[in-house]
């Protein structure tokens, strides 16, 4: 037997597991990485965050990922290029972390890692007959094995629309084993580049459970600071918008794309939310003269009536549910204030009142994914929506 299937074998068999899980999500902002210790699997499944931080990438590491980001046409040598370079930087800051946390190769068993999004595109997006849906993560997880010496899994995506899906949102896949409870109805809102959330009844009904994007995010509002203020990645503490004034005009124009009043679950990107998507917006109301503060307020708020109103249409049967908030979303006061002043009486609480740091949730998403594909096995949902096969998902790379 080839020595990393025996151990993988043992891997698999002991009562629990080191997984690093890896989250390089829209906002390109940095790596997160979280070292989880987890044992048993399924619906019984535990986890500790031994170890969590985000390894913020620098302007060099950015600008080579913008230039090939999201973009329909692009430089195929750099996409060639960036695939293992991507997969080897990732590596080598997996071996920062741990010689900071003082630990070692052989204190981790494998390397969950997402990769890079580049490319996110369902069918309803192309409309091209002979093809399905379709999305790209690249990080080539040889790569971060071999530079790491961990098994690695990798490329979570691609089984989820093999076997029917859209490769997103994975949330449901993580959320629904850590945090449906029979107590109470939650909603697993997550606020990155673009916003998504898990529906998690407290029946724990399989066939009523899962997740969907939302819109953004953060994705229009970081893009446009970074156009008019290059100094600034995004707007902090949403001061810029809180200078500004709604422009209702522009506001009911970007609420007028089909993806929002599709049902769920369906899955987007900045391939479609971006800067080209506010310009359009902008010429539809007439309001190209906009201040830039008057924009990001209008973002802000376009953001927030988005989260709002996906919400307001899965709860609208129920008196009584729990919002358990995560990603970098939650650190914009403006946008989380608007959220809660839209749904009073309803408990707005972070995955930590859950004892999930809510800027490590997603990188500890991979982690339970590659818990599952070792341990695990396919979880059933539900037959009757589609989107959200029941399928175990990552490939397995050795270090040699
Ligand atoms: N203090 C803050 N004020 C305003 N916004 C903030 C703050 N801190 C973080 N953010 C926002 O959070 C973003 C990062 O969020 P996060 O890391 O969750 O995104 P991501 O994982 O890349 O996205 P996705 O989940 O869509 O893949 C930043 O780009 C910024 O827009
Ligand atoms: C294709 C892709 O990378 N999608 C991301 C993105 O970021 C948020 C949202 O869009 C979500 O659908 C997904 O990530 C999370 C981790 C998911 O799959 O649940």
């Amino acid at each position: 037997m080839h020595h990393h299937i025996q151990q993988l074998y043992n891997i698999a068999t002991k009562p629990g597991r080191r997984v690093i899980g890896l989250m390089s999500g829209t906002s390109l902002d940095g790596l997160d990485v979280a070292l989880c210790e987890l044992t048993g699997a399924g619906l019984n499944t535990a986890i500790k965050v031994l170890q969590f931080t985000t390894v913020d990438y620098n302007a060099d590491y950015k600008q080579r990922v913008k230039a090939v980001f999201s973009k329909r046409e692009v430089d195929l040598q750099a996409i060639t290029l960036l695939n293992p370079w991507i997969g080897i930087e990732h590596g080598r800051i997996i071996n920062q972390c741990l010689a900071k946390w003082q630990l070692t190769v052989s204190d981790v068993d494998v390397i969950a890692s997402h990769g890079q999004t580049i490319f996110h595109c369902p069918k309803r997006q192309h409309n091209l007959i002979d093809y399905g849906n379709a999305t790209l993560q690249i990080g080539d997880g040889d790569h971060l094995a071999v530079t790491t010496g961990i098994i690695t899994l990798s490329d979570f995506r691609q089984k989820h629309i093999a076997a029917g899906g859209e490769g997103a949102p994975l949330a449901v896949y993580g959320d629904y084993l850590l945090f449906s409870s029979e107590h109470e109805n939650r909603i697993m809102l997550n606020i990155g580049g673009i916003a998504n959330f898990t529906w998690l009844p407290k029946t724990r009904d399989a066939e009523a459970v899962f997740s969907t994007d939302i819109g953004p995010g953060n994705t229009i509002m970081d893009a446009f600071i970074q156009q008019h203020y290059p100094e600034q990645y995004f707007d902090a503490d949403a001061k810029l918008a809180k200078a500004g004034v709604v422009s209702e005009p522009l506001l009911e124009a970007l609420k007028q794309d089909d993806f929002f009043a599709l049902g769920f679950p369906k899955t987007t990107g900045p391939e479609v939310f971006n800067l080209a998507y506010l310009a359009k917006a902008q010429q539809q109301s007439d309001t190209t003269s906009l201040n830039p503060a008057d924009v990001m307020a209008t973002l802000n708020r376009f953001s927030a009536d988005m989260i709002i109103s996906a919400i307001a249409r899965t709860t609208a049967q129920l008196n009584n549910f729990v919002i358990y908030a995560s990603g970098g979303g939650i650190h914009n006061p403006l946008l989380m204030s608007q959220i809660k002043a839209a749904l009073p009486g309803v408990d707005i609480k972070t995955t930590a009142d859950l004892g999930i740091n809510p800027d490590a949730k997603e990188a500890v998403l991979f982690a339970v994914l590659a818990n599952e594909c070792l341990v695990g096995g396919k979880q059933q949902f539900s037959n009757a929506r589609e989107g959200i096969p029941g399928v175990s998902m990552g490939k397995i790379s050795f270090s040699d």
